[in-house]
């Protein structure tokens, strides 16, 4: 439906109103009349025809005069602004059609702003396009053309069908935006496993510039086979399942050749009919957590090796793969510290050229030595990021540049005490500097270093100090049955022997008690080197503990004087003077030996038999060398047996003391005996108090034993006087457990009275060791027994050390030179030089001294030269029973 009004028709258009008016002129009016009704007819067909046409355009149209008045409009304008047809007549002005818009609520703004909006765009020439946004929601595209005259003709289009496809178009778009902003790896893929949607990072890293390059791809486009062929396989399941895969851990590499670890998940893309058509995928690059999963089980795994107490090679070794597993392109290097402090040998350098880390083991400590020598001589990092141009590189560039290390950054690995331990270095074939998860790698790695390397030296100090004595650095007995286990088995193959040296020091304890433990020490420690010094490399010298050692001499010639010739040589060197403080002392030993294979075949038969050899050397004085013989363990039983027999000995009167003439050396004349027990074994024999007193003294049993000794002296001693004999002095023995005892001077007492021989004729031989155990014990003990009458001496004068202010205090009447002084006086200058010494002191002591021992005229005539006063020994006598002194002094008469 067109609206009109029918002046209007007929009016239009001017060309047919020109013919009409010819036509008038030349024609009847009938005639004219039917011309004009068929003229009319024709026109209103035409008109109808327009009418017809302009109502089925599908675009709304209006036509509006200058007066701004409707002039047409079609039936599509009426319905897109939802006027009735019958009130938009003709002649509305636009103000009128403007208030029914808004009154039907299709404006698209108020009603003043649209007309102004008119008017401004008729006042131009040129048509103007708008899209205008309705109040109901549609959106209409108008499309406004002035005319010259001030009319205007304007076409309206509703498109809000087509803006909703746009804004779909525009969707798309901003999603593919959006999927690229992801980070993440975005994509969709058909069933055919063919990518139909990526995202741009995934694009990127398959090696493609446009997303849309990689539609149509597979995975066997962008993998090796068979990692394509699993993840095929992966995405059927899930297309032919419906199940999803989440959280898939994969690992791939990427175009750029880099390795990533990836968390994908895949589900199954569906349609409106729940038509599986595809899937959609997305993965996750989980390489840093990757990273610091393996960091951390790595770490963990490292520490485990560590508290299972790992090689330190294996530890640092997998240390070093882990810090080449968090970077890319670094070499990992450990240097550890030599013993000397001064040079860095090879610890651990799995991916460094094996070349290289040879050249470099063994380096010097100093201020110009590469990055790791130099690192270490300053105890800080040293980075160098070009070792082309640093001057700390200077003499080993040609060396390293053979390899193409071209930076190299080392930190020194500490203690938790802060010494160095070693040095950790990271090298690259790139010039750079450390990245800051380089720097926290290098804080984690040397740390960790630090806690292998202190592990490993405590374990080797344990290990050091389960094997050896601690004092002297020697190897313990852990250590001893190893070495002669393997000297054993060395002499079975090649037919040798091996010697098992036991050697006890004579009188050590003598040394703690009088000097300290700190002398005693000093001692052992310089005897033990001593003793290494006799014997070769492949020998073991051995502390047991305390002043037993073993040595186990490998390798050794079937002949017995060869053997003893290196014995000799041990025994001299533990003989040559030592000086502790402000004293000169000499020590001497015990030595037993057994022989592999003739005095036993295993490590615990050679020992025992060496050990027992030992004691039998002690029982010959001390200060000699006893080669095995089978029955010294018979000695040993008997040792045993004596122990439990002891305890019945007194009651069985078993004991009996045997006396030595002691003798002026000038005049001859027996002026005293030495009282010296016996034990009367009945299965036995005679047994030597060397056997007994030691046990008596640890069993207590000195007391009553010694006590016996003391009433039988003096008794013995009375009755030789009783006989007729010239009176002579007795000399007894007391030990250290007797001197202890508070009865001492009564029971001496006691003797005296039983007796009754007068105290004069009784002296008490006490050691110097005695003495020095309780000084002002023994002195007051000394000063009772001298205000009783009873002399005193001191027994073994020379070993027990007492310094010679402490010896002028002391009540004592004589001093005995210890026979191990007067063995070799005869030719030994340190021999002559103590008994010369303890001869003047005595003099100028006012104390008379007394050789013991002495054997021999040299000895004798040293004695003499040297103003010795008396002696003792087997040169007069040997100790003898009381019926043989009383012929002897008979004989003497
Ligand atoms: N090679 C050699 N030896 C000589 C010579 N002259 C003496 N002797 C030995 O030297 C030892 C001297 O006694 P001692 O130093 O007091 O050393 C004594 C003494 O410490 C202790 N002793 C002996 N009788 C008693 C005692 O009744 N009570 C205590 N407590 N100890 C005793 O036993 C030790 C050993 O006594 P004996 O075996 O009798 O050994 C005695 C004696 O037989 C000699 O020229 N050459």
């Amino acid at each position: 439906m067109v609206t009109k009004s029918s002046r209007q028709v007929t009016e239009a258009p001017e060309s047919a109103s020109l013919a009409v008016l010819a036509k008038l002129a030349t024609a009847s009016y009938e005639t004219l009349e039917l011309e004009l009704r068929a003229t009319v007819a024709t026109l209103e067909a035409q008109a109808l025809r327009l009418e017809t046409v302009i109502d089925n355009i599908s675009q709304g149209i209006c036509f509006f005069g200058a007066d701004e008045r409707l002039i047409l409009s079609n039936r599509r304008y009426a319905e897109i602004y939802r006027i009735a047809p019958g009130r938009l007549q003709s002649g509305l002005t636009l103000s009128e059609i403007v208030e029914r818009r808004v009154a039907a609520g299709t404006s698209t703004m108020a009603a003043e702003a649209y007309l102004a909006l008119v008017r401004s765009v008729n006042s131009g020439t040129a048509s103007k396009i708008w899209i205008a946004k309705l109040t109901d929601g549609r959106t209409i595209q108008i499309c406004h053309q002035p005319m010259p005259d001030g009319s205007w003709v304007a076409t309206h289009e509703d498109i809000t069908e087509l803006a909703a496809n746009r804004q779909i178009v525009d969707e798309r778009i901003s999603l593919q935006t959006l999927i690229d902003w992801v980070p993440d790896y975005l994509w969709v893929k058909d069933r055919e496993s063919r990518f139909v949607v990526v995202n741009s990072a995934l694009a990127a890293d398959s090696g493609r510039d446009k997303t849309r390059d990689m539609i149509g791809l597979t995975d066997f486009d962008l993998h090796a086979p068979e990692l394509a062929q699993k993840f095929r396989l992966i995405e059927q399941n899930v297309l032919n399942s419906g199940q999803p895969v989440i959280d898939e851990e994969e690992f791939i590499v990427d175009a750029s050749g880099t390795g990533k670890w990836l968390s994908s998940t895949k589900v199954p893309l569906r349609n409106a009919q729940n038509e599986i058509l595809g899937l959609v995928g997305i993965a996750h690059d989980i390489t840093a957590r990757k990273q610091a999963d393996v960091l951390r089980n790595g770490q963990a795994h490292i520490l485990e090796m560590i508290a299972m107490s790992a090689p330190l090679e294996a530890v640092l070794d997998r240390l070093m793969r882990l810090v080449e597993s968090q970077l890319t392109g670094i070499f990992g290097s450990v240097l550890l510290l030599d013993k000397d402090g001064r040079h860095l040998r090879h610890g651990a350098a799995p991916s460094l050229a094996k070349d290289y880390t040879n050249a470099i083991d063994g380096v010097a400590i100093g201020p110009k030595v590469g990055s790791c020598g130099t690192a270490v001589y300053r105890r800080e990092s040293v980075i160098v990021a070009d070792i082309v141009q640093d001057p700390l590189w200077e003499d080993y560039r040609e060396l390293v540049s053979a390899f193409g290390y071209r930076s190299c950054w080392s930190t020194p690995i500490l203690s938790h005490q802060g010494t160095v331990l070693g040095v950790f270095a990271m090298y690259s074939m790139t010039v750079r500097e450390p990245a800051e998860a380089e720097t926290r790698l290098i804080d984690f790695t040397t740390h960790i270093a630090g806690i292998a390397i202190e592990r490993k030296l405590a374990e080797d100090q344990i290990h050091f100090m389960a094997n050896h004595d601690v004092l002297t650095g020697l190897p313990n007995r852990a250590l001893l049955e190893d070495r002669l286990s393997q000297a054993i088995l060395y002499a079975q193959r090649y037919d040798r022997w091996v010697t098992v040296v036991f050697i006890d020091l004579d009188n050590f304890k003598l040394v703690n008690d009088t000097l300290g433990h700190n002398a005693g020490d000093e001692l052992l420690k310089i005897v033990a080197n001593r003793m290494v010094e006799c014997v070769r490399a492949t020998d073991t010298v051995v502390r047991l503990g305390g002043d037993e050692f073993v040595i186990v001499l490998f390798d050794q010639p079937t002949n017995v004087d060869l053997i003893s010739e290196t014995l000799q040589k041990i025994r001299t060197a533990i003989a040559e003077p030592v000086h502790l403080g402000e004293h000169w002392l000499r020590a001497t030993a015990s030595i037993g030996i057994a022989n592999y294979p003739k005095d036993g075949t295993s490590t615990e038969t050679l020992l025992a038999n060496a050990d027992a050899a030992m004691y039998r050397a002690k029982e010959f004085g001390r200060d000699n060398f006893q080669f095995y013989a089978p029955e010294f363990n018979l000695s040993a039983h008997e040792k045993f047996v004596l122990q439990e027999e002891l305890r019945n000995a007194l009651a069985r009167s078993e004991f009996a003391l045997l006396y030595q003439p002691q003798v002026d050396l000038r005049s001859g004349r027996v002026f005293a005996v030495e009282a010296l027990i016996r034990w009367n074994h009945p299965a036995l024999g005679v047994v030597a108090p060397a056997s007994f007193i030691p046990m008596a003294e640890e069993t207590g049993l000195i007391v009553p034993i010694g006590d016996w000794a003391l009433h039988e002296a003096c008794r013995q001693n009375m009755a030789w006087q009783d006989a007729g004999l010239p009176p002579m002095t007795v000399c007894v023995n007391v030990s250290a457990r007797q001197f202890r005892e508070r009865n001492l001077v009564g029971r001496v007492v006691n003797a005296l009275r039983d007796s009754g021989l007068e105290a004069r004729y009784l002296e008490l031989e006490v050691t110097e060791s005695l003495i020095m155990q309780d000084i002002e014990l023994a002195v007051a003990t000394m000063n009772e027994l001298q205000s009783l009458g009873v002399q005193i001496s001191i027994d073994d004068f020379g070993t027990g050390y007492s310094s010679l202010s402490a010896l002028k205090t002391f009540p004592v009447a004589r001093l005995k030179i210890d026979k191990s002084f007067i063995n070799d006086v005869a030719d030994n200058e340190n021999d002559q030089a103590v008994a010369s010494a303890v001869i003047s002191l005595g003099q100028k002591l006012n104390m008379r001294v007394i050789a013991e021992g002495v054997e021999t005229d040299d000895q004798v005539a040293f004695l003499l030269k040297n103003n010795c006063d008396e002696m003792q020994g087997y040169h007069f006598s040997k100790p003898v029973s009381a019926r043989d002194i009383e012929k002897l002094l008979n004989q003497k008469d």
